[in-house]
């Protein structure tokens, strides 16, 4: 499906010898970083525990002042700016979303924006916006306090929030360590789809090195006091560690790791039967039988999957229904990783998962024979070498 033409709407971030010493510490947490981060890409922060990630994450919007170096966003040097030009700026993001318990969702997210003096309408219009783009029905969910939400509802929230006034760059610090790993991988898919529209320039701390190469534009891969190990892309990580450090890092079948670079939209999908509520059930039972299917995806008027009923079920009524209030249709995007369809594909009594793309818009079916036929390909990417 061709994309429109991105637009970035992030801005460079520039760091030059930051150093952070915290009192009464012998090393410096962070030595001496010096990094580029691009306009427009995501850069995932990795390393072992302790090694820096956050304090380097941190000191790009000022939560940590460094002990000297320079942080310049867009060109501009951070240490000049007020609370309010660095709230505009850079929306930060983080595990769980945080989000206060006694404030409902709408003034949860309206938090930047009450703070920078909008007006009420502008406010209320742009938290409807970004329930939309993070997923979740604005009507049935703005008024809602974050105990009556699911930890991953809580997280959109938070995303949302860190989009609230619209900053050129977000700063995330393990946004998604807190949820279980369907709702994870679908929070991911979401940010990708979000970034696709989007452009910012998001940093990101995370544990979790599938989680990197899945997000990430590039790479950085820290040792003990934020030295760089290597920063690169996932591509060229994988396939060609810079030393013994970042292969033990990047850890045992890293060709395997290769499969969270391909994504379910370079795999051809089936096509079986599909159908709207609502129309005859002996049309569409005779459709699927031309078709040699023995199930059907149902789609709603927006063309979204709602359901996916074996033939059996539809012989006994006449019309497809609509699915039942606690259906729960397992779907992935189109922007998951084979990993991810894997995972999938393991829960769904089908043996394979339906396929969505923009706004959950249905785009096919993907199996698992196809999967595992590509996997067996070896993706088309190249064996890592790693260094004996
Ligand atoms: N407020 C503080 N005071 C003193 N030392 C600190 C403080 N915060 C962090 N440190 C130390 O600085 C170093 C880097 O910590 P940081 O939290 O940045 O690491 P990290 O890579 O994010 O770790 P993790 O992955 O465990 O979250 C660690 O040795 C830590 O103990």
């Amino acid at each position: 499906m061709p994309e429109s033409e991105p637009h970035v709407s992030g801005v460079d971030i520039e760091l030059t010898d930051v150093v952070k010493r915290y009192p009464g510490q012998k090393k410096p947490a962070v030595e001496s970083l010096s990094l580029h981060i691009p306009a427009g890409e995501i850069v995932m922060f990795v390393g072992p525990s302790g090694c820096g990630k956050t304090t380097s994450l941190k000191m790009i919007n000022r939560l940590i002042e460094p002990t000297s170096g320079s942080i310049r966003i867009g060109g501009e040097d951070v240490s000049r700016q007020n609370d309010d030009d660095l709230r505009r700026r850079i929306g930060y993001v983080i595990q769980g979303g945080s989000l206060f318990p006694h404030m409902t969702v709408t003034q949860n997210i309206a938090l930047v924006p009450g703070l920078l003096g909008w007006d009420k309408r502008r406010t209320s219009e742009r938290v409807d916006e970004l329930l939309e783009l993070v997923g979740l029905d604005p009507q049935r969910y703005r008024n809602r306090y974050p105990r009556e939400l699911s930890g991953g509802q809580q997280q959109r929230v938070g995303v949302a929030r860190g989009l609230a006034a619209d900053p050129p760059v977000i700063l995330m610090d393990e946004p998604f360590g807190a949820v279980d790993p369907i709702t994870r991988q679908r929070l991911q898919d979401e940010l990708l789809s979000i970034q696709e529209e989007l452009r910012k320039t998001i940093v990101c701390v995370t544990h979790d090195f599938d989680e990197a190469v899945k997000l990430g534009d590039r790479i950085l891969i820290l040792t003990e006091g934020a030295n760089i190990a290597q920063y690169d892309t996932p591509e060229a990580i994988l396939a060609n560690p810079a030393n013994r450090f970042v292969a033990d890092f990047v850890g045992a079948g890293a060709a395997l790791k290769q499969l969270t670079l391909s994504r379910v939209s370079e795999i051809e999908l089936t096509q079986p039967t599909v159908a709207e509520i609502g129309d005859p059930a002996p049309d569409v039972l005779r459709a699927a039988k031309a078709a040699g299917d023995d199930s059907v995806v149902v789609l709603d008027r927006r063309r979204r999957p709602v359901d996916w009923m074996w033939t059996t079920d539809l012989s006994e009524v006449e019309k497809v229904p609509a699915p039942p209030e606690d259906t729960d249709l397992v779907t992935i995007d189109r922007r998951a990783t084979l990993n991810d369809a894997l995972d999938t594909m393991l829960m769904s009594s089908h043996g394979s998962a339906v396929v969505t793309g923009r706004r959950d818009e249905y785009l096919g079916v993907v199996d698992f024979q196809t999967v595992l036929t590509r996997i067996q390909d070896g993706n088309g990417h190249p064996e890592a070498e790693v260094a004996p």
